[in-house]
């Protein structure tokens, strides 16, 4: 094993030489402040040894060596001298670069108004985590993790360092050079290949090669054909062709004009006039992005050693573990002469988005399938990402999904955007057991379905048989960052797959393992932004606010007795004040002809509100047919304009008719699932309607612990650009016809009612073969600071302050133009909506 080297960031030493002579220890800076690490902890995932290289991994945030330790209170660390950057010296073109670099904490800000900003932003995704990306500032953080990321879809150190220094407007700091140096050198170096039906060990260094043969373990796994490395062209593109992106002009036109409105934003350094208009700087750093882009088409060389395919487990764990070292997996499917080839091609009618074209290019961007993970906004398309690698690789895939509800949609969209024979699809759940019979297929499973440890009934086993005997080209791995760590472990190790592909829409897990998943699945290939497909309409715009609900006397004096958190839970999910302010939205958002979904994660809440306005309601022991029967009406029958649904409903439900969602019971902080939950709206098929808004309203009981949760909760979104409004006061809720709760003896029996019910009643539902049961409650990130609200003046809110509508929709204007908004919210909403308009005028 080669001498161990300090992290150079650490040290303060001159960076290291390019030419790499062994295999450096990863960097480890301190502990870390990753946003990115998850609010729960509650997955007892211990005793592996790849925590070892997680916990190298952990904290790896990038931190210079003059950081000084941090104050005892939250806001002396913002006066701090040290913390005035005033000094750095600005190059003299700095306007006209996007980046300010943070010396001490490796953070970068950017400027999305800068006329280079798509380029900054599009070399930042892959090297840099996204810490919040809102409308005139992005902010991301340079990590060992994301340089991995960045080295494994084919940058090199001095790829980084080069563009880093052009975006900057500042010098780039040594330390930070440094750090890039240590953490490029230790990772994403050694690939582990499958071509021809053979495994293989390569990298563009035959230097690491030559140290891992001098290994103990990896040494004999060698297969000895020639002492010598095998050097080869390094992989290319080459014809490889990816479905639904031949014709996809159309799609990049809509894009172009999307980008046009954004008179910050667009400038197109491919156009020829507009260069002629920038300045000398501006025109060097246009000059030399494409000169780069010209580099990436020169061949390199790869040198690479043939192993033994009994040896690869060994050999992944000498790598990953002892070595450091972690192997990516790449997999040669065109070469691949021995698994079937599935016939499966997008429809012709199918045509990706851009963002997914680039999602998709990361992956096969060599020609072949690079095992990673994809992000990308709830709403956005998941699904068809995976189902056009599934028509990439065109052999057998395996879909792994949270819930049967996933499993059975999934299919669906298979056979929607696919060609593929519908016998050659089937879904493995707990309720069914399809089997495939052809030479290669798709199975659709749930994860609890394939890691069961129990024993199996007959016909379970038959098809968990079928699944592990033999070889799946691709493994499709939904929701991966609610998947806890070992279950992936136990999928992966039962599973043969040549490729991975892990999809999620926000990359916050619910245990501390979102680091795993790197080691597990493959680095992150591509993470899109939200702000900006909502923008250009690919996901709706939405409108949140929190509805705060004051509580019942007699509901409230009952919460401040109660012993149990079930109960203080139930008390304030069921606050009548709540319900009416539920009832009051609904029929508001009925009226004006949008399609609602309300959201409990308890079950005798739903049922409660459910049954009482007259609404059909899922949850997770509602049959399927059932289930669809409820969907199916809710799509296509115009009298249903209102479901409830528990948490089944959280993820990958495409209700794209849903415009309104309403929660009133959620789980505890999740960012995750109010990200998800958004989600089910962001997909509104009205989304493109001259000024469409979806509207997102979370239910609070005030002065109750579901307050302090609902912050939380949206810590993610604000992230994400979105701006919570709080709305203290439902103008017009009294006069609404028929509303519940009006006089004291029905609360006092709704109350009656709640305090009879049992203990678990409070408690969140538990479904059968969804991951998303029996979670605890979140805990939030450290030192993170808590959400922001766009609300003024606590004054502003305390009264006085109506809730009146704007409508979008062209008909339904005219009608509502008589009833000016008299509330800041919707005011502003006006306002927005108008200078868009305006916009859109101008640009045409
Ligand atoms: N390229 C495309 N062209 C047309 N429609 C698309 C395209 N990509 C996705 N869609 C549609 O967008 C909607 C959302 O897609 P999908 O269900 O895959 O989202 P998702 O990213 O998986 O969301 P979630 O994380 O919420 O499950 C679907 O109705 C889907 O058919």
């Amino acid at each position: 094993m080669p001498p161990k080297r300090k992290a150079a960031a650490a040290t303060g030493s001159r960076p290291p030489k390019r030419v790499a002579s062994g295999v450096n220890t990863p960097v480890s800076m301190g502990s870390s402040d990753d946003e990115y690490m998850s609010d729960d902890a509650d997955n007892d995932v211990h005793e592996h040894d790849y925590d070892d290289v997680v916990k190298k991994f952990q904290a790896s945030s990038y931190r210079s060596k003059d950081t000084k330790p941090q104050e005892s209170d939250q806001a002396s660390r913002l006066f701090r001298n040290d913390r005035d950057l005033s000094g750095l010296e600005l190059k003299p073109d700095h306007a006209v670069r996007p980046l300010w670099l943070d010396p001490e904490k490796g953070r970068i800000v950017v400027e999305t108004f800068s006329p280079s900003f798509k380029q900054a932003q599009n070399f930042l995704i892959n090297i840099a985590e996204p810490q919040s990306r809102t409308t005139n500032v992005h902010e991301y953080t340079i990590t060992a993790h994301s340089l991995f990321a960045a080295v494994s879809v084919g940058l090199t150190t001095d790829d980084i360092i080069r563009q880093l220094e052009v975006f900057s407007k500042t010098k780039l700091p040594d330390g930070l050079k440094d750090f890039i140096y240590s953490a490029t050198q230790s990772f994403g170096k050694v690939r582990l290949v499958l071509k021809h039906n053979r495994y293989y060990i390569e990298s563009q260094d035959a230097s690491v090669l030559q140290m891992l043969l001098r290994d103990p373990v990896i040494g004999p796994a060698r297969i000895h054909e020639t002492d010598e490395l095998i050097q080869e062209k390094a992989p290319q593109m080459g014809g490889l062709v990816i479905p639904g992106t031949k014709d996809a002009a159309g799609v990049k036109q809509a894009e172009a004009a999307a980008a046009r409105k954004k008179a910050a934003r667009d400038d197109d350094d491919d156009d020829e006039d507009e260069d002629d208009k920038k300045d000398g700087a501006e025109q060097d750093m246009t000059a030399y992005l494409r000169d780069e882009d010209d580099d990436d088409d020169e061949t390199d060389q790869v040198h690479s050693f043939q192993i033994d395919g009994e040896k690869i487990q060994a050999v992944q764990e000498q790598c990953n573990v002892k070595l450091q070292l972690p192997l990516t997996e790449e997999y040669d499917f065109r070469n691949d002469e021995i698994n079937a080839n599935l016939d499966i091609d997008l429809r012709p009618m199918a045509q990706i988005r851009y963002y997914q074209e680039h999602a998709l290019s990361k992956m096969f961007g060599n020609g072949r399938a690079r095992s990673g993970i994809i992000v990308l906004p709830c709403g956005a398309g998941k699904t068809l990402v995976g189902i056009t690698a599934a028509c990439t690789v065109k052999k057998s895939a395996i879909v792994l999904c949270t819930s049967a509800m996933s499993a059975y949609q999934w299919k669906n969209e298979f056979l929607k955007w696919s060609n593929i024979n519908p016998d050659d699809i089937a879904i493995f759940t707990s309720g069914e057991k399809e089997k495939l019979n052809q030479r290669a297929g798709i199975i659709v499973c749930t994860y609890s379905m394939v890691t069961q440890n129990t024993r199996r009934a007959h016909d379970s086993q038959q098809v968990m048989d079928f699944i592990t005997n033999r070889e799946w080209g691709l493994m499709v791995l939904d929701e991966v960052h609610v998947v806890p760590a070992e279950m992936f472990r136990r999928v992966t190790s039962k599973i043969k797959t040549h490729s991975k592909l892990g999809l999620t829409a926000t990359l916050l897990r619910e245990d501390d393992k979102i680091k795993d998943l790197n080691f597990l699945i493959g680095p992150k290939l591509y993470e899109a932004n939200w702000l900006q497909l909502s923008e250009e309409g690919h996901i709706a715009r939405v409108q949140c606010a929190e509805v705060w609900c004051p509580m019942t006397t007699e509901f409230y004096g009952e919460y401040l007795k109660a012993r149990t958190t079930n109960k203080r839970s139930l008390l304030s999910t069921m606050n009548p004040r709540k319900f009416q302010a539920c009832q009051f939205l609904i029929n508001y958002h009925e009226n004006r002809g949008d399609k609602i979904i309300v959201f409990s994660d308890n079950v005798y809440a739903l049922e409660k509100y459910a049954k009482r306005l007259k609404k059909p309601y899922i949850y997770g022991d509602t049959p399927q047919r059932e289930r669809e029967m409820v969907l199916q009406n809710f799509q296509q029958n115009e009298s249903v304009k209102t479901i409830f649904l528990s948490k089944i409903g959280d993820t990958s439900l495409d209700l794209p008719e849903a415009t309104c969602l309403i929660q009133v019971s959620s789980h505890y902080g999740s960012r995750r699932q109010e990200a998800q939950r958004l989600g089910r709206i962001l997909r509104a098929k009205r989304r493109n309607d001259e000024g469409f808004n979806a509207f997102f309203y979370s239910l609070v009981s005030k002065d109750t612990n579901e307050m302090y949760y609902s912050s939380k909760r949206q810590a993610f979104l604000v992230d994400q650009g979105y701006s919570f409004k709080v709305i203290t006061h439902l103008t017009g809720i009294d006069e609404v016809e028929g509303l519940h709760f009006r006089d004291t003896s029905s609360r006092m029996e709704l109350l009656e009612d709640v305090l009879m019910a049992g203990e678990e009643s409070g408690s969140v539902e538990n479904i059968q073969d969804d991951l998303f049961s029996g979670r605890q409650m979140h805990k939030g990130p450290k030192g993170k600071p808590g959400v922001r609200r766009t609300a003024g003046a606590l004054s502003e809110y305390a009264g006085g302050k109506d809730m009146a509508y704007i409508e979008y929709n062209k008909s339904r204007n005219k009608e509502l133009k008589k009833n000016k908004p008299t509330s800041k919210f919707f005011k502003d909403i006006q306002r927005t909506n108008e200078k868009r308009k305006a916009a859109a005028k101008a640009d045409q």
